[in-house]
Order: structure tokens, then C-alpha cells, then sequence
């Protein structure tokens, strides 16, 4: 028989189950003859399993969707329980030129406000706003110290990391403390926030290989769920279906939950690279160790963000506020929630150490310590939040992480690697296998689109 879950692989996160449990599907009969077996199960019903079933079911394909939360949607999770779409997972299309996303959010006549990371304003330690000679310093030390360790990591033989060539160069031309400071935060809110990883784990050959599309940043005005709820139109998904297992051959696929097995002429693999990191499906035959290699080699990052939603609106019209604290990376950049959406709250981001520090603290303690930063800035007497929504991406377990990064010793390659079927019946798709736009919505939907390309050129499927 099969164990139960253990606890910690239940579903959590529950603001409303979208797509309520199918009773328990009991079919292990053969593929070919059984009528309730489906042409493709799609394991994860985030925006690359959605993307791949719609492309499927368009091409006649008998699809199903297995999602283990009590939610579809994944790393895309508007919260609407407060009465303003807070957007706990991605806020942002990047790049709204030649961008599926925009195109969708065009044809649903969906709000789109457009941001500019130039809006902000920084404070320093005690809370004074930075100078324009201080601001421009900042951008000037980033610069030059970036360049010239990239020059550095050049000249290695093998690859290292972004904090390992920026020491370099440091002991060769050290900075003074408050240098150091402004470079450091630069540091943390230009590259660590971007891929969500700290600056000593980020590959200084690869990590910023990706490509990026132009026409500008721009957040939802009613949340990110509305693109899920358009691909999710449909189709036909069992959430609280936790996928335990996979085995596969070259006559189908028989995935296994707690609710029995299921077969199919083949399956599409789509969680999370954390997921795939810390073994949560057993793969039989074991994946090759190529993709094994890669999986392991590649990062998993975390950013966490924490929505404090206020009485009254305390600060000032600029899109985004930085923080230079004296520890690095410490609630250093807020989104003007006020400014982009007319509503009374601020958004803080941590990553990568910052936030697994933070992420282990109770919710208290978490907003004393936001609030701690923001008494600095704005004086004592601002009003206490009267609510709040925080994430904890790297404890939830269909995510473990926010989302893939070139680590030291990874290359671009491994994308393509996590990308590649397994035999004729194994399909992989999300984020993490998408080599030109990994880490956001559109290269997870493009990855989506993709395999289900691969799976309607093999007959078989
Ligand atoms: C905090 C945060 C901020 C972000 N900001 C942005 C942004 O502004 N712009 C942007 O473009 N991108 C952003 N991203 C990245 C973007 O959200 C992801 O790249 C994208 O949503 C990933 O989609 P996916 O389908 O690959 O994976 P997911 O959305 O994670 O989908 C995988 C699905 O598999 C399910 N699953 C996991 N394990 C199992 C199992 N055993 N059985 C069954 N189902 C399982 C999961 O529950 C999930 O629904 C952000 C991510 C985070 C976390």
C-alpha cells in the first residue's frame, strides 16, 4: 500500500479550494483499454502545467492535472482575503513587449500599471534620506566594483562566485566602511533580490545570462490570478492530489498519490525545482544522473515578502523606498502599494539568508522587525499595521524555494538538461527548465508550451 503523507507534505496554504477533490480514482488497468485513462497527466496545476494542458486538451488530448495544494496557480497566488488582491508569488511581467503574458492580460481587458525601479527614495541608518550625491555613489560603486570583478572571475580557471570577485577586487582597492555599506545594499537589492540568492552562492560567470524583454515592468491592478483563472478554464484539475510517485516505461505512466494510481500514455513533470531537490516524487526508474547532476547543481532561491496594511498612509509617493541599514539586506526595499494601487500599504521583500532567517520567526516577531526599520525612517509615532500577509516560501513544501538560480558551478546548460524528456514517455516543464527566461511567469508558461509541443510530435502521447 501507499503511506500516508507525512504531515508536513499536506496541504497547507487553503484561501479557498479552487477545484474541490475528485473521489479517489482507482484505475491501474492498461492504458490502451481502460476508458478512464487519460492521454497525459500533468503533475502541478501552476501557470507551466496550465499552459501545457490548454496547448493538449486544444490539440484533443484527454488530459489531467494532478496539484497537490488545495489551490491552483502555484507561484502565482493572489490572496484576496484582506479585500485587496495582495500578490504573494510574482507581481511583476517583465517585459511587456512580445510577452505572452501582457498579450493574455490585453485580451482579458486586464488592469496593468506599469512600474520604474528609478522611483525610489533611500534612507541611511538613522533614517535620513540619502543625498543625490550619495544616490548617485551608490550606482557609481556598483558599477565600477561589478565590472571589475567580472574581469576578475574572467581570469579564474574554474567559476566562482559574485561575493568571491568582489573580494578580490576589494582587497586590492578596499573601500571605507560607508562605502562598503552603500555598496553592499546595492549589492543586495540590485542582484540578491533579483535572483534571490545571496552574492556568495550566485555563479560570476552565468547568473545573469537570461535574456530580457523590453517594454517595461508592469503589476496587476486586480492580481495575478487572473491569468490562472483564464488557462484554468476547462480543464480538468484534482487539487489536494499529492503526487508521491512516478514510474515509467515505454508503454505509459502510472502516477501514484494517496488516492490510488492513475496511468497514461505519459506525464509531464512540472513542480518545482525545490521540489524535485529534496526528492518529493520518487521517480522509478530513477531520473539519469545527468538530469540528477543538474538538479543538484542548480540553486533553489527565496524571496519572502511581507504586506503590512495600514490604517493611514504615513510615507511619501515614491514607487519604491531602500533601506541602507547597517546590516545587509535587513527589510532594505519596500513597494509603495499607496502610489501603484491607491491602497494603504507597503510591501517589504527579503531574500536569500535575510529571509530564511526571518522566515523561521513567528509572524510577530516578523513585524516587529519590519516595523523597527520603519520607525527609523518614518518616527515613532506611525500607526501599528492592522493587518498583514507574509509568505514563507522556502518552509512550504510544494515550493521549497521562490525560484531557480545559477548557482557557482552551473551553467546555462542545465537548463536545457532539467528540460529534456526521459525516454518517450517523461515530459519536464516550469521555470527551472527554461534557459532563456528562467525564474518568471513567461519562461515558465513558454516551458509549458513547449512540452506539450514535444509531447504532440511524439505519436505516442
Ligand atoms: C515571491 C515570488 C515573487 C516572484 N515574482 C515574480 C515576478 O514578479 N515576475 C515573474 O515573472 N516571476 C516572479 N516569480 C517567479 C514565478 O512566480 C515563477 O517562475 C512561476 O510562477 C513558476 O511557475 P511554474 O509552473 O514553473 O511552477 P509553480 O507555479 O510552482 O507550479 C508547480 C505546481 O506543482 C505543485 N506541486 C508541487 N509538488 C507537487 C506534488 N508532489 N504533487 C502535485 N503537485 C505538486 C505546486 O503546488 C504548484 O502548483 C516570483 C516567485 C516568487 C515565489
Amino acid at each position: 500500500g501507499i503511506p500516508d503523507p507525512p504531515d508536513a507534505l499536506r496541504p497547507t496554504d487553503v484561501p479557498g479550494s479552487i477545484h474541490p477533490s475528485a473521489p479517489p480514482a482507482q484505475s491501474t488497468a492498461d492504458v490502451n483499454t481502460d476508458p478512464a485513462a487519460r492521454d497525459v497527466i500533468i503533475v502541478g496545476a501552476g501557470i507551466a502545467g496550465l499552459r501545457a494542458a490548454q496547448t493538449l486538451q486544444q490539440h484533443g488530448r484527454r488530459v489531467l492535472v494532478l496539484e497537490g495544494r488545495n489551490r491552483i496557480g502555484g507561484r502565482i497566488w493572489t490572496d484576496e482575503s484582506t479585500g485587496m488582491p495582495l500578490d504573494l508569488g510574482a507581481s511583476w511581467i517583465h517585459g511587456t513587449q512580445g510577452n505572452p503574458i501582457a498579450t493574455i492580460a490585453d485580451q482579458l481587458n486586464a488592469t496593468l500599471i506599469a512600474t520604474t525601479y528609478d522611483d525610489v527614495q533611500r534612507f541611511d541608518p538613522t533614517g535620513n534620506p540619502l543625498t543625490n550625491n550619495l544616490n548617485d555613489r551608490i550606482d557609481a560603486l556598483l558599477e565600477r566594483s561589478f565590472a571589475r570583478a567580472r574581469a576578475h572571475a574572467e581570469e579564474q580557471n574554474s567559476d566562482i562566485s559574485l561575493q568571491a570577485a568582489l573580494e578580490a577586487v576589494l582587497d586590492q582597492e578596499p573601500l571605507d566602511a560607508h562605502d562598503l555599506r552603500l555598496l553592499n545594499y546595492a549589492i543586495n537589492t540590485v542582484f540578491e533580490h533579483e535572483y534571490a540568492a545571496d552574492s556568495s552562492q550566485l555563479s560570476m560567470r552565468h547568473f545573469d545570462h537570461q535574456k530580457e524583454l523590453n517594454g517595461g515592468d508592469a503589476i496587476f491592478g486586480r492580481g495575478y490570478r487572473v491569468i490562472i483563472d483564464f488557462l484554468a478554464h476547462n480543464l480538468d484539475i484534482r487539487s489536494g492530489h499529492i503526487v508521491q510517485r512516478v514510474a515509467y516505461a515505454d508503454d505509459g505512466v502510472t502516477v501514484v498519490t494517496a488516492h490510488g494510481a492513475l496511468r497514461a500514455h505519459a506525464a509531464l513533470i512540472t513542480v518545482p525545482l525545490g521540489v524535485l531537490q529534496r526528492g518529493g516524487i520518487v521517480f522509478d526508474p530513477p531520473l539519469p544522473s545527468s538530469k540528477q547532476r543538474a538538479i543538484e547543481r542548480m540553486g533553489m532561491g527565496l524571496l519572502n515578502k511581507c504586506y503590512l496594511i495600514f490604517p493611514e498612509v504615513f510615507w511619501g509617493n515614491t514607487t519604491l523606498l531602500g533601506y541602507v541599514g547597517e546590516r545587509k539586506g535587513e527589510w532594505a526595499e519596500w513597494l509603495n502599494l499607496n502610489t501603484l494601487l491607491g491602497i494603504p500599504v507597503l510591501l517589504g521583500f527579503n531574500a536569500a539568508t535575510f529571509a530564511r532567517t526571518i522566515e523561521a520567526q513567528s509572524d510577530a516577531s516578523i513585524i516587529q522587525s519590519a516595523m523597527r526599520t520603519l520607525r527609523i525612517i518614518y518616527g515613532t509615532d506611525i500607526p501599528q499595521p492592522v493587518d498583514y500577509r507574509m509568505t514563507r516560501w522556502a518552509a512550504d513544501p510544494f515550493a521549497s524555494g521562490s525560484y531557480s538560480f545559477l548557482a557557482t558551478g552551473a551553467a546555462p546548460n542545465d537548463y536545457d538538461t532539467l528540460a529534456q524528456p526521459v525516454g518517450k514517455r517523461l515530459f519536464f516543464a516550469g521555470e527551472h527548465t527554461h534557459r532563456d527566461y528562467p525564474a518568471t511567469v513567461h519562461g515558465a508558461y513558454l516551458s509549458g508550451e513547449r512540452a506539450a509541443n514535444e509531447m504532440l510530435s511524439t505519436n505516442d502521447a
